[in-house]
């Protein structure tokens, strides 16, 4: 009998040291594939699977591969989940177990029965995956070449393997968020300047050894310190979201994009010249104007750019490239400035 206490013993000393992987910063693909040895062990002709929700076209995907036939495998990869859809796209559905003795004759099994024949499937045992925040991440269900009704321990099993596996999907989701913290700007959810530095420097070293030139935009919003005392703080900060997502936007793969600080903005373009950079900004001034204008404003809002090159002989050095394009940029501050103050006074003289 699988689980004889023997069993049960070696059990729990195989999800200890899957335990142990997971603190030691397993990834959860691996874990679960560990669990699914694990869960087919209990008894022969057991198949474990371990299938994925995509949340927005609420279909079921294989997270991990599994020893089911592949023309099983693929019939119901990207199956919709449902009330009465097999053990897996119900068990999703409704954030509960499911079990079929016989797929024969299980109604939720009615539309499968041909392919689960051919596949030698008789049962199947299903049990969500559920993350800690109450959402469903899947299932991981065992599949029996016998009809068969799992026993307490059995499902005990089941339902504790894809809590362990539950728990390394969290550790990788909260790895994943803590890289992302510490790697990019909270408000706009462009890269941090730090992050901006180590990447822009090796895009530098990488472009001057092939001889290929590199411009550094510096990018600043006009009397930003006037909208958020006008308009309030929040408005301020949709503000700051919009412009880095055109700035984003219109970007290439190779190049990047930082938010500096308060509105002032890097970017850096991969083999590009200044006539490049300067068709860059044109297209990142049209958008912007564009855009901006579902914010409501009752006032223009424009910005500054500054740009620096550097290309062949010994290249400028990344603080010297982020100085030059600072300076450049507080050049076109003053002159688009000084052009709209000259602007007021013909107005108001005229
Ligand atoms: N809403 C919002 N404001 C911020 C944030 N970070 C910095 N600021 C504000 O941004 C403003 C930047 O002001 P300044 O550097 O004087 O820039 P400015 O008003 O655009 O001046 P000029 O560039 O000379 O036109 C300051 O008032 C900061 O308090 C933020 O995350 N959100």
């Amino acid at each position: 009998m699988g689980t004889s206490q023997k069993f049960l013993l070696d059990y729990f000393r195989r999800c200890q040291k899957v335990l142990s992987r997971i603190a030691l910063g397993a990834d959860a693909k691996a874990v679960f594939s560990e669990l699914q040895t694990i869960v087919e062990s209990m008894e022969p002709g057991r198949t474990a699977s371990v299938l994925q929700l995509n949340p927005s076209t609420k279909t079921l995907h294989s997270y991990v591969s599994n020893r089911l036939p592949k023309p099983y495998v693929d019939a119901i990869e990207g199956i919709e989940i449902g009330e009465f859809v097999g053990c897996c796209g119900a068990a999703v559905y409704l954030a509960q177990t499911v079990i079929a003795e016989d797929l024969q004759t299980h109604p939720n099994w009615r539309l499968f029965r041909d392919i689960t024949k051919a596949a030698n499937l008789e049962a199947c045992w299903s049990v969500p995956i559920e993350l800690s925040d109450g959402h469903i991440f899947g299932s991981f269900a065992i599949y029996s070449n016998e009809k068969s009704l799992p026993t307490d321990e059995e499902l005990e099993i089941l339902t504790m393997a894809a809590h362990i596996g539950s728990v390394a999907i969290e550790k990788t989701l909260l790895e994943e968020k803590l890289r992302f913290a510490a790697t990019h700007d909270v408000l706009t959810g462009l890269l941090n300047r730090t992050q901006f530095e180590m990447l822009a420097e090796k895009m530098r070293a990488h472009l001057e050894r092939r001889q290929l030139s590199m411009s550094l935009l510096f990018l600043d919003l006009n009397h930003f310190k006037d909208i958020n005392d006008q308009y309030g703080h929040d408005l301020g900060d949709d503000l700051l979201i919009l412009f880095a997502k055109v700035l984003a936007n219109e970007l290439r793969e190779s190049d990047i994009v930082c938010r500096r600080g308060g509105d002032e903005f890097l970017v850096a373009l991969s083999g590009t010249s200044k006539q490049g950079a300067e068709m860059y900004v044109s297209r990142v001034r049209k958008c912007f104007a564009k855009e901006v204008v579902t914010l409501k404003l009752p006032r223009k809002v424009e910005f500054a750019a500054g740009i620096a090159e550097t290309a062949s002989g010994p290249y400028l050095s990344l603080d010297r490239l982020i100085i030059k394009a600072d300076q450049n940029m507080y050049k076109h501050k003053a002159q688009m400035k000084k052009r709209s103050a000259e602007e007021m006074d013909r107005r108001f003289l005229e």
